[in-house]
């Protein structure tokens, strides 16, 4: 896996050599091996160093050098052992959750070429626990998508949707695998453009929005070399994180985003807002007009106060979510049996955010759904 685990080797033991066990890891204080998967008849091992991990990381945060998978470790990807026979796995297909262990950066919706050489080519990017996705979410690319073409020079050449870990821990994330299938159901047949990165979602630890939109701009200013322009030159694409006015107010919040990281994201990044019910978005700003030149505001014309919060609190009642998000996702919600219950197996630790923007909070559960 890119960045995190850093293969060394890719070595395929006799399946009697492991008995049984379907994951299998050995560790040591310096190396890991981790078996992710029976391939039978053998099981194949992955190693990698931690200390790898760390030089990794660093040269992705300072841009300097390169870090490459191995082609081969792509390719050489253990076939899947749980396969769902299910209309939604002809859907998936082979670039399901299952293989998140292979990751591969998606590109087949960023555009090669632009259209218009003179303008700036954008990247959108919206982090989020998708948990699930709705149709807001896919609107906020829309709306944005909209505003750039009427009051910018940008030109959007793809947008993703980058699910966080499940080391988020945050009240009602459900496991990542669903996650990122759900945001991949919902974008497969409804998008020319968007994409879901798996790179966030697959990492054990979490992954702050700083270092995502990094590897962002990892993966297409360093590694693609930007995008060519039309006129025979290549452009270095504008990256930018695309959020809720709600996330935005977060950044005014002592401890939630480290300063240097707020610097970051808004200074070399920038950033375009969806206003947000709820969310006084002028107060929200407030405290970030030394960026106001990277931050771009959208009107919600058409209010949609939809939230991953209140389509949970409605499962969990038994109610139904149709025409809220996407069919697809309705579906893989009902055979996964996902948020029926509580589902607080991973989240005990809550993020202090949980109840405000005004989502509807799932632990008063009378609240907004009557
Ligand atoms: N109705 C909405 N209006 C504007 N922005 C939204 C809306 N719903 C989600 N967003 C934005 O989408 C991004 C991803 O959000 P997230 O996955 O946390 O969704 P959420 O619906 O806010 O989730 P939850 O209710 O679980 O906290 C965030 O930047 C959030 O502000
Ligand atoms: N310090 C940070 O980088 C930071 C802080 C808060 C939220 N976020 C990101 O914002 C997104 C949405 O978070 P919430 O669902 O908590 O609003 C997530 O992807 C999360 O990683 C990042």
């Amino acid at each position: 896996m890119l960045m995190r685990h850093l293969p060394l080797a890719n070595i395929e033991f006799p399946l009697e050599s492991f008995g049984l066990f379907r994951n299998y890891h050995l560790r040591t204080t310096t190396t890991k091996f981790a078996v992710p998967r029976p391939s039978p008849p053998t099981y194949r091992i992955r190693p990698y160093c931690r200390s790898t991990r760390v030089v990794a990381q660093y040269s992705l945060r300072s841009n300097i050098g390169r870090i490459d998978q191995p082609d081969h470790w792509r390719k050489t990807s253990a076939p899947l052992t749980h396969r769902r026979g299910t209309k939604l796995q002809a859907l998936l297909g082979e670039g399901g959750l299952s293989e998140m262990d292979n990751y591969v950066f998606p590109d087949y919706r960023l555009k090669r070429k632009m259209d218009d050489p003179s303008k700036t080519p954008l990247l959108l990017i919206a982090c989020g626990s998708f948990s699930p996705i709705t149709f807001l979410h896919l609107r906020m690319f829309i709306m944005a998508g909209d505003y750039v073409k009427h009051n910018t020079n940008f030109e959007v050449i793809g947008g993703y949707l980058s699910p966080v870990s499940d080391a988020y821990k945050k009240q009602g994330l459900a496991a990542a695998e669903h996650r990122v299938n759900m945001c991949k159901l919902a974008i497969d047949k409804a998008s020319n453009w968007l994409m879901v990165d798996t790179w966030e979602a697959e990492s054990p630890e979490y992954q702050p929005t700083a270092l995502v939109l990094d590897h962002f701009d990892q993966e297409v200013n360093i590694k693609r070399k930007g995008i060519e322009a039309g006129d025979g030159e290549r452009k270095p694409v504008q990256i930018a994180l695309l959020a809720g006015a709600d996330l935005i107010q977060t950044m005014s919040q002592p401890g939630v985003w480290a300063e240097k990281d707020l610097d970051h994201i808004l200074g070399k990044f920038g950033t375009f807002i969806v206003e947000r019910s709820g969310t006084d978005i002028d107060e929200a700003l407030a405290s970030l007009t030394n960026y106001r030149d990277n931050i771009y505001v959208i009107q919600q014309l058409i209010q949609n106060d939809v939230s991953s919060t209140k389509i949970r609190l409605f499962l969990k009642r038994g109610m139904s979510v149709q025409y809220l998000i996407p069919a697809p996702v309705v579906e893989y919600i009902e055979q996964n049996k996902l948020f029926a219950e509580e589902n607080r197996s991973s989240n005990t630790n809550l993020p202090a955010t949980n109840t405000e923007k005004g989502k509807g909070s799932e632990t008063t559960a009378s609240a907004s759904t009557n």
